[in-house]
This record gives structure tokens, C-alpha cells and sequence, in this order.
């Protein structure tokens, strides 16, 4: 059982670092990512090469999805693939909470490759309801799978590793990746009885590509481990993409790099972010990396097979969903 927070404090404005996609200097970037993961595990992303107006059709395509009425999102519900629509208080990223779940809604869209017999397929509105909706969407995902390959050959020179080390060891070949639309509708601000638009976690995988659309709400937690919690907002930074490291990422690494504990607050305003999560290949084993381990600092995770990780994190996340069902 995890411990309850005892009390939360609120610390300052944080300043995370930004690192700038597009200089040509990749052992400086990788060393300032470095510096970055080990503090901080997030940083800002600028200079990414996502187009301004392509992340703005994203952004309108999410607000017209979320505007359908109920029964039509709910007809592409999130299947057993984990893509589709998932409704308000379906999910309780933080299952200590008394909550009922988390207020946001959201629309998950997988892979359009890979092993159909495993993992269903994506789910997407009808042309004729939303036009163009789909194309927008698969170009998004695959623009931000590129800045994902790419942050990930830096990170394995920030980990003093040749860079295509993580595309030798197969966790980029057809990756887990997810592209996540995320609605905060307007409701009144429910955090002081325990609601948030999403509550504590980290996420689970290598790293998570955030865009945020201005509005507030997203705060970090840099020790986990330590109460009382102290929360620090994260600021928004006009066409930067928040990176943040997951948990496989933190497991890789024997916790040299940080997947930080985040939140999303009910402030009472809408809010939309589009989150991209890139996971590892299905059947990538995530073992500590030689340079992570010594005698003096031993492995603290036995090694796990990528899949057999992330169903588990599914299943806590969704166990209240189930229960309602
Ligand atoms: O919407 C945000 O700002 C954060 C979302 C998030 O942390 C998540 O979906 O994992
Ligand atoms: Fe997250």
C-alpha cells in the first residue's frame, strides 16, 4: 500500500532546461540533456520541427472530437489495444485517491503497423463527420515518432552510449508508441476534494512529447519519495513540446535518469494537451545498462520485458474503470 501524503506544499515557478532540437552540436545537447534527466527528468523541447500549423490542426481536430455528444464517442471506446476513446473518471492515474478517477477524456491512437493479432486496431471517427481527421492525425503521430527517434539516439549519447543503441537492441523497431488527445473539460476546481484532471503518476515508457495549449495546470513532483510532496508548476513555453522521461527509461538507467512523478490540477479551465508516449518494442527486454551498475550501485529492477510492463501499468491504471463497469 502506498504511503499517504501527509501535507503538500507548493514550492516555486520551475525553470527547466531547454534544450534546442535543431543545433548541430549534439554533444552539447546530449550533455544538457544529461544534466536534465538527472535533475529534473523533463525538460523543454524547442526548435522540434513540428510544424506551428500542423499542431494547430491536431489541436482543432481534438476540440472537434471531444464536442461529438457521448454516444458517439463512446462508440469508439477504448478497445483491448488500448486505442480509442476513453471517458471522464475512466482512469485514475493515482489509485490511492478516494476519487472516483480523473476528469479528463481522451483518445488514444496506436501504432498503424504491427502484429494485428495482438493489438487491435485503431479506432477513428468517420470522414464524413470529421473530415481530414484521420490524415491530420497519422501525420502528427508520425512527425512526433521521428523527434522521438531522433531524442532517443541524444539520450544514448547522453548515457555515454553509441547513438543507435536503442535501435540495436530492437525498442525502436516498430515501437509502442501512442498518441494521446487529452480534454480537461471546464468544471469547478475539484482538487481540494481529491479530483484532478489527472491525478499523480509517472508515465510509463522511454519518453512522453507534450504539447500543451497555454493553459495551466500541469505541475511536477521531483522527489517521489520524499513527503511532504512539493509540487512545482510547470510553466508554458510557446512552442515547445515538454519531454519528459518514463519509467522504462528510469528502469534502464538504474535511476540515473528520472521518470518524475507529474500532475495535471483541476483549475476549473479547459484545457487541452496532446501527449505522445513512446514505448519501447513489445518485446524489448528492459535490463540496467552496464554503464548504470557497479558494485557500490546494483541493479534495482530486475530486467522486464516491455509488453509484460506496460499491460501491468494498463491494468492498475484502469482497475477502478472495471470496477464501475
Ligand atoms: O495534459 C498534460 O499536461 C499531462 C498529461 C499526462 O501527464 C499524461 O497523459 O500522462
Ligand atoms: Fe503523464
Amino acid at each position: 500500500m502506498a504511503r499517504k501524503p501527509a501535507l503538500e506544499e507548493m514550492a516555486g515557478i520551475l525553470e527547466l532546461p531547454v534544450v534546442d532540437f535543431s543545433s548541430l552540436d549534439r554533444a552539447s545537447t546530449a550533455k544538457l540533456i544529461r544534466q536534465a534527466c538527472l535533475e529534473y527528468g523533463f525538460f523543454y523541447l524547442v526548435n522540434h520541427g513540428i510544424e506551428e500549423g500542423l499542431l494547430g490542426r491536431v489541436f482543432e481536430g481534438s476540440k472537434n472530437l471531444f464536442s461529438l455528444p457521448l454516444d458517439e464517442k463512446m462508440k469508439m471506446q477504448r478497445n483491448e489495444g488500448h486505442r480509442g476513446y476513453t471517458p471522464p473518471f475512466a482512469e485514475k492515474l493515482d489509485p490511492s485517491l478516494p476519487s472516483k478517477g480523473d476528469l479528463k477524456e481522451s483518445f488514444y491512437i496506436g501504432p498503424m503497423e504491427g502484429n494485428e493479432l495482438q493489438w487491435l486496431s485503431n479506432q477513428w471517427p468517420s470522414e464524413e463527420i470529421l473530415p481530414y481527421w484521420r490524415e491530420t492525425m497519422v501525420l502528427y503521430y508520425e512527425k512526433a515518432l521521428s523527434v522521438g527517434k531522433i531524442l532517443t539516439s541524444l539520450i544514448a549519447l547522453a548515457l555515454d552510449l553509441e547513438e543507435c543503441f536503442f535501435e540495436k537492441i530492437g525498442a525502436l523497431h516498430k515501437p509502442m508508441a501512442f498518441l494521446r488527445l487529452l480534454h480537461y473539460p471546464d468544471s469547478a476546481s475539484g482538487s481540494i476534494d481529491g479530483e484532478f484532471g489527472a491525478s499523480a503518476h509517472t508515465d510509463y515508457g522511454i519518453v512522453t512529447l507534450l504539447a500543451c495549449d497555454g493553459v495551466p495546470g500541469l505541475q511536477i513532483c521531483r522527489e517521489k519519495d520524499e513527503y511532504p510532496r512539493v509540487w512545482e508548476d510547470v510553466p508554458h513555453l510557446d512552442g515547445a513540446l515538454v519531454v519528459n522521461v518514463g519509467d522504462l527509461l528510469e528502469r534502464w538507467t538504474n535511476c540515473l535518469f528520472r521518470s518524475t512523478l507529474h500532475r495535471v490540477l483541476a483549475t476549473g479551465l479547459e484545457r487541452y494537451s496532446i501527449a505522445f508516449f513512446l514505448e519501447p518494442n513489445s518485446d524489448c527486454l528492459v535490463e540496467c545498462l552496464d554503464s548504470c551498475r557497479s558494485e557500490a550501485c546494483p541493479p534495482r529492477f530486475p530486467p522486464v520485458r516491455s509488453s509484460d510492463y506496460l499491460k501491468e501499468r494498463l491494468r492498475i491504471t484502469y482497475a477502478s474503470e472495471e470496477h464501475q463497469a
